[in-house]
Parts: structure tokens; sequence; C-alpha cells
């Protein structure tokens, strides 16, 4: 299977290294990229064919990935307007509707909307998929492959529902990142080293993460088991719920879903 990714960027990246370790070939692995730099860094780290501007063996593949920012993809799809033909095009964009990629793609409707994740580049991604219903079972099949390489997929029956896979795992790596940061700095603010307070903040969040997923508990019951009666984590949680923890993480992910909305609605315009 040939994959061509339009866009360079950062989560290409994460899927290009991640579909690599799984075996798939670099050879069969090609960029368009914008930016010089971008190409070269994609070159060496992948061996993969770079191009600055699409060409006719770029778009030999079976699976194109849009990989720019929401905001630059009409333009990008520009060029490929009128010479797509078998491909399946996989839109890995935040908000926008298949909808309206076919319409700059000047009318075409082989296309999946998908929603990885940057852990997909060591293999532990997660991704929300919705192909447009005119993709055949081959075409459903071939992204399911991309995607199944670098983590875990999910089909997600209504394409609106993709705002809100965006706004959960899409994004959510950042709100674990941002957790590991402030759990970081309080080891920090208590006397650790530098290297001390990130080795304990992150190897938590992988121990609790490895322990929720293997087991047959919910992650309440999984807290409650730390939560001794008078203990040190039900000061902690007392303090975490008196600041509104909990319902600033659910504000938050909603902020992103309308944000993905909005994306979609004001884009689509254009
Ligand atoms: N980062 C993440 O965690 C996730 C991102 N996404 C989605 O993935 C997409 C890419 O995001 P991300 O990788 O973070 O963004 P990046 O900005 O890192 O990557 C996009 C790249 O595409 C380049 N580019 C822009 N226009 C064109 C063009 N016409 N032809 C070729 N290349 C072009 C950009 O160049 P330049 O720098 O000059 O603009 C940039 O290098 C977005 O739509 C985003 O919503 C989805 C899931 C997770
Ligand atoms: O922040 C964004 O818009 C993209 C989509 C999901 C993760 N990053």
């Amino acid at each position: 299977m040939r994959i061509s990714f339009l866009g360079g960027g950062n989560m290409a990246s994460a899927l290009i290294g991640g579909m690599l370790e799984r075996g798939f070939a670099a050879a069969d692995i090609q960029v368009v990229e914008l930016q010089e730099e971008g190409r070269k860094r994609l070159a060496e780290r992948f061996g993969v064919r770079t191009v600055g501007a699409v060409d006719d063996a770029l778009l030999d593949c079976d699976v194109l990935v849009l990989a720019v920012k929401p905001q630059q993809m009409k333009a990008a799809l520009a060029p490929l307007a009128g010479r797509l033909a078998r491909q399946v095009v996989v839109s890995i964009a935040a908000g926008l509707r298949l909808a309206d990629i076919g319409r700059w793609l000047g009318g075409y409707a082989r296309l999946v909307r998908v929603m990885p994740n940057t852990p997909a580049l060591i293999g532990a991604g997660v991704s929300g998929l919705y192909a447009d219903p005119s993709v055949d079972a081959a075409g459903r099949a071939a992204t399911e492959r991309v995607l199944a390489a670098v983590g875990s997929t999910a089909w997600i029956a209504e394409e609106a529902q993709m705002d809100a896979v965006t706004a959960v795992s899409g994004s959510g790596p950042a709100y674990v990142f941002h957790f590991i940061e402030a759990l970081e700095a309080a080891g920090a603010s208590l006397g650790f080293d530098a290297a001390t307070a990130r080795k304990l903040a992150i190897d938590t969040v992988l121990g609790a993460a490895k322990l929720a997923a293997g087991s047959d508990e919910a992650p309440g019951v999984l807290r409650e088991r730390v939560t001794s009666k008078g203990g040190t984590t039900e000061a902690a949680l007392a303090s975490m719920q008196a600041s509104g923890f909990f319902d600033t993480i659910v504000a938050a992910v909603k902020a992103a879903e309308v944000r993905g909305r909005e994306l979609g609605e004001q884009l689509g315009r254009d």
C-alpha cells in the first residue's frame, strides 16, 4: 500500500514514525511539505520521499492523508482538484467537514475523516474514523490499516461526533502533558531536583494509565483504592474538589469541541 501525506508537520511525523515502526516501508511513503527545513528533517529522520509541490508520483498512492492545518486546507487542496480517481483521501484536520473538503477537491467523495493523536509516534495512538457513505469496504480497510498500525481505532457513527473525538482524544495528550507539568512543578516546589521531579511525575502517570488500561474496574474504583480514610490522597482530592478540578476538565473538553465545530462552520463558508 502506498501512502502520501499533504503536509509534513507534527501529526504527519507522528503517523509516519509510528507506521515505520510497525513495518510500513519508507519507500511506500511520500510527503509534500512546503518548508524546505521540514522536508530535510522528514527525509533524514524517516528516509521517505519529500517534495515541495504536488506531483504525479505523489498522487500515485492508495491513501492520501491531508495533514495541513484546517486554515491551510482549502489552498492546499487546489492543486489536487480533478486529479484524484482511486485514492482514499483521509483528512485528519480538526473541524473540517467532508462535504467541504470534497467541494474544495472539485467534487470528490472517496473521503474519510480521521482524528488521530500524537502518541501514534510510539504506536500508542487512538483514532476515531468516519467514512463518507460512498467509501467502499476496501477504502475503509485501507484507512484502518494505516491508523491501526499506530494505535487503536474506533469507527464513529456520525460525522458530527468527530468534533467530540477531537476534543477528548485528539487534544487529549495535551491535557495529560499539562497534568504532568503540574505534578512535576509540585514535586520541584517540594524540593526535588528537576530530573527526579520529572521522573516521579511521568512514571506515576504511566503506571496509573497502564493499571487503568489493564483493569476491569472503573478508574473511580482504582482512585478509591489509593484513597485511605484520613490519609494524604483524601487531602489532595478534597483540595482538587474545592478548586473545581473535575469540572474544569469537563469544561475544557467542551471548549475544544465547540472550537472544532466553529472551525468547521467558519472555514466551510469559504
Ligand atoms: N498536532 C496534533 O496533535 C494533531 C493534529 N491534528 C490535525 O493535523 C493537522 C496538522 O496539524 P499539525 O501537524 O499539528 O500541524 P503542523 O503545522 O505541524 O503541520 C502542517 C504542515 O503542513 C505544511 N503545509 C501548509 N500548507 C501546505 C501545502 N499547501 N502543501 C504542503 N504542506 C503544507 C505546513 O507548513 P507551514 O509551517 O509553512 O504552515 C506545516 O509544516 C491539522 O489539521 C490538525 O488539526 C489532528 C490530530 C492531532
Ligand atoms: O489543537 C488542534 O487543533 C489539533 C487537533 C487535535 C490536536 N491538535
